[in-house]
Formats: C-alpha cells, sequence, structure tokens
C-alpha cells in the first residue's frame, strides 16, 4: 500500500483525489491537510498543516492541490523528510521548483504536473509538432472563476514549449503597440513571446485552445475537461510512479508510455 497525504483536501481537486485513491486497491489515504477542514470528522485525520500531518503520521506521498501562495511551504516541510511529492499546484516559477528539489532527502521525487489529464498534455505535445510550421501562435484559456492565478499552469507550460520548438522567425502578428489606450492588455499577456489569454467564467472546468497560424490557414488544437475526474488516472499514475524516481521531475508525459 502506497500511504497518501493530501493537502487541500477539502478543496475541488483535493476532495476529487480523496475520493480516486480511495477507491484504488493498491493506495490509501493516511491523512489531509487542510486549514478550514482540520479536526472535521472523517474517514480519515485532518490536520491544519503539513507540518502537523507529517509529525503526526507515516505518509509515502504528499499531493498537493492547494494554492499558489502555499504550496511552496507545503513542499519545503514533506521532501527534506523523505517523502515524495505530487504538486497539481500550479503558479510556481521553475526556479523555485528546482531549489525545492536541491532541498529533498536523497532518492526524493518532486514531480510537477500542470496538468494532469492525458489530453492536455497531447494537446501540448501536438503543439510542440506544429510550433515550428506556424509563424503565428498563440493560447487562450478558459477556466471556472474561483480560479486563484492567471494565466494556467497549463497555458504557461504550452507557450513554453512552443517557445522552444518555433523557428526563431519573429511573428508578424501586430502586439502591445496596437492595444488603444484603456484596453491594455487585449493582445494577452506574453509568455516566452507567446500572447495567452485568459478568459474566467462559471461553467467552465479548465478548456484551453492553442491557435497556430500562417498564409491563409490557421490550426486550432483544443481541449475540455468537463470533470475533475479527468485528472485523477494521472494522478494515481504519478503517485504510483514517483517511488522509483528521485529529484525534479515535471511534465506527466515522463510516465505516460
Ligand atoms: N495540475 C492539474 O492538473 C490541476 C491543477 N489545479 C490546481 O490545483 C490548485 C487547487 O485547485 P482547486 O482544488 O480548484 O482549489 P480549491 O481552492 O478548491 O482548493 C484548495 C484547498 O487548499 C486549501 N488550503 C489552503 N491553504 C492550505 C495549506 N497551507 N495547506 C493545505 N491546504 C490548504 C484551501 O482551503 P481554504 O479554501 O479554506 O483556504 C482549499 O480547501 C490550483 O493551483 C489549481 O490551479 C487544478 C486542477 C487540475
Ligand atoms: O485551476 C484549475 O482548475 C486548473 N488548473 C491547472 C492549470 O492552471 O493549468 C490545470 C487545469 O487547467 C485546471
Amino acid at each position: 500500500m502506497i500511504r497518501v497525504a493530501v493537502a487541500g483536501c477539502a478543496g475541488r481537486m483535493g476532495s476529487a483525489v480523496v475520493d480516486a485513491v480511495t477507491a484504488a486497491e493498491d493506495v490509501e489515504i493516511v491523512c489531509g491537510i487542510d486549514p478550514h477542514a482540520s479536526g472535521k470528522a472523517d474517514a480519515f485525520p485532518v490536520f491544519a498543516t503539513v507540518t502537523e500531518a507529517l509529525d503526526a503520521v507515516e505518509a509515502d506521498v504528499l499531493v498537493d492541490f492547494t494554492q499558489p501562495a502555499v504550496v511552496a511551504a507545503n513542499l519545503a516541510v514533506a521532501l527534506p523528510r523523505g517523502v515524495d511529492c505530487v504538486v497539481g499546484t500550479t503558479g510556481l516559477a521553475t526556479a523555485t521548483l528546482e531549489e525545492l528539489a536541491a532541498s529533498a532527502a536523497d532518492g526524493t521525487c518532486l514531480f510537477y504536473a500542470p496538468n494532469f489529464t492525458t489530453g492536455a498534455v497531447l494537446m501540448m505535445e501536438f503543439a510542440r509538432a506544429a510550433a515550428p510550421y506556424f509563424p503565428e501562435a498563440e493560447v487562450i484559456e478558459f477556466h471556472h472563476c474561483n480560479k486563484k492565478d492567471a494565466p494556467s499552469g497549463t497555458a504557461v507550460r504550452t507557450a513554453q514549449m512552443i517557445a522552444e520548438a518555433r523557428s526563431p522567425r519573429v511573428s508578424a502578428a501586430p502586439g502591445r503597440e496596437t492595444e488603444m489606450p484603456g484596453a491594455e492588455g487585449a493582445r494577452g499577456a506574453l509568455v516566452d513571446g507567446v500572447p495567452v489569454h485568459a478568459v474566467r467564467s462559471m461553467g467552465y472546468v479548465a478548456s484551453q485552445e492553442v491557435i497556430f497560424g500562417s498564409l491563409g490557414q490557421t490550426l486550432t488544437i483544443r481541449h475540455d475537461s468537463w470533470d475533475r475526474t479527468s485528472y485523477m488516472p494521472g494522478v494515481l499514475l504519478g503517485i504510483r510512479s514517483v517511488g522509483e524516481r528521485e529529484g525534479l521531475i515535471v511534465g506527466l508525459e515522463t510516465f505516460m508510455d
């Protein structure tokens, strides 16, 4: 049995992780961590902080779906203790992930996936494949209105992958210089040179379009998560895989066949 602690266990993603881990036969929840849910009667103990949790309970893996402002502090407690971390919380800079991984005990893995759905991983891989052939590329991401970070972690990773793969030719699409006074941001935020547009609305879980353009043609790659169960096979794959790995790993594709 892989013993799992879930940080953010009362949240939208954390509660879905609790359900998925509970339903799986080879993994078990040993505790949850959530500041406003701690002490509530449950099938497992819930603590207010990761420190309290790991002082009280033996865990092999910490799964973190919390908030951009708190995730680094949670990982800074777990990694030096040798607890492998499976992280879905977005908003962490690559440099911060590298620093946290360097603080880990020997043999410990920090696994971060900006998106745990197979479909989004493929969308990013298709975008990487298309990037060399299209001079223009823009990302539009659509999320529920409770999301705390913009742009999304998936959009940032997509833009990075496009930037790495595209030819050095400069885009001919107009940028900030065309934005009208009072409408700054109309051309999106530039992430590694790729314009990213963030839509927030009731009705969405998570969707993204990557639009490529060249002479007389566009190519649109779109992915939709309609339900948070879409992330759970990827989260379970991460939990089952980190025990065999060490150091920083970014992206679910590392563990996909
Ligand atoms: N990688 C992926 O595939 C996905 C990533 N995400 C990311 O996961 C994160 C969580 O999203 P979501 O579930 O929607 O957010 P929620 O706000 O629904 O859940 C976050 C939970 O974490 C709790 N929390 C706050 N501080 C701490 C702490 N220090 N320790 C433990 N728990 C804490 C919150 O409590 P309280 O509200 O009381 O403060 C809340 O219950 C976001 O960064 C989101 O972008 C989301 C979906 C998929
Ligand atoms: O907050 C969310 O909901 C999601 N966050 C991740 C991100 O920022 O990319 C993954 C997915 O888009 C859902």
